[in-house]
């Protein structure tokens, strides 16, 4: 655990990979079983009929393995989720998103906030004092989900760690990348395109999480 968030694999949905309710829930399950710790529900259509379904489920699902689930972008959607799942839903906001210390006044204390924080500790010392819960940077590598998110040095994870608030790496972590951006310091890794679009997302999930556990380990078993 890294302040109350636990450390490893952090799964993002995508709609255009999980173009309906069947492949989401069933592709969530999976990498839920296989062992990611934190599952953001990232969905830009304007569906809100679909979103509120989808997240319901999404929720439901999450509950039955222990994790938390994260909304993205939507305080409202969080807030809803939030009555029925109280502290197992939180909420992603970027810098476009609504201000995260609002979203802290209506989630309350103990709701995890994430931030966008891009390359930029300035951002991650607003967010830090803004009352975020973890401070997410990147994209560190070529992303296919977002190619044009902005870029970011490794550096920034290492320098992020005076705001002891648990670091989350994104854009473009998968088997070869994975181990370098736990090395720079994130707690988290945020993943989409590497789990979702795989055939076989247990396996993918296995393979991620298998960078990331110390040599160590291997040595004692
Ligand atoms: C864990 C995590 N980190 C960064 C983002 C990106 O958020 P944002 O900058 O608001 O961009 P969109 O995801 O809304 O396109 C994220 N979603 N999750
Ligand atoms: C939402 C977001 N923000 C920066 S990169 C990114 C997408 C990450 O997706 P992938 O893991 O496929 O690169
Ligand atoms: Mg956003």
């Amino acid at each position: 655990m890294s302040g109350g968030l636990p450390q490893g694999l952090y799964a993002i949905t995508d709609s255009q990979l999980l173009p309906d309710d069947h492949s989401l829930l069933a592709a969530c399950e999976q990498a839920l079983a296989a062992g990611v710790v934190l599952l953001q529900y990232r969905d830009k259509s304007a569906d809100a009929a679909r979103r509120w379904r989808e997240a319901t489920a999404l929720a439901a699902l999450c509950e039955r393995f222990g994790v938390t689930l994260i909304v993205n972008d939507d305080l409202a959607l969080a807030e809803r989720l939030q009555q029925r799942w109280g502290g197992r839903v939180g909420l992603h906001l970027g810098q476009q998103d609504t201000p995260l210390a609002l979203a802290r006044q209506r989630l309350g204390g103990a709701a995890i906030i994430g931030a966008t924080c891009h390359a930029s500790l300035t951002l991650a010392a607003q967010a830090a004092d803004a009352g975020a819960s973890y401070l997410a940077f990147g994209r560190f590598f070529a992303s296919r989900t977002k190619p044009e998110a902005p870029p970011a040095p490794l550096a920034v994870l290492g320098e992020a760690a005076r705001f002891g608030l648990p670091r989350v790496a994104i854009g473009g972590i998968e088997a070869a990348t994975i181990a370098t951006a736990r090395d720079a310091g994130a707690e988290l890794l945020a993943v989409v395109n590497a789990i979702f679009a795989s055939p076989d997302i247990a396996a993918a999930v296995r393979a991620l999480d298998t960078r990331l556990t110390p040599i160590s380990e291997f040595r004692n078993r």
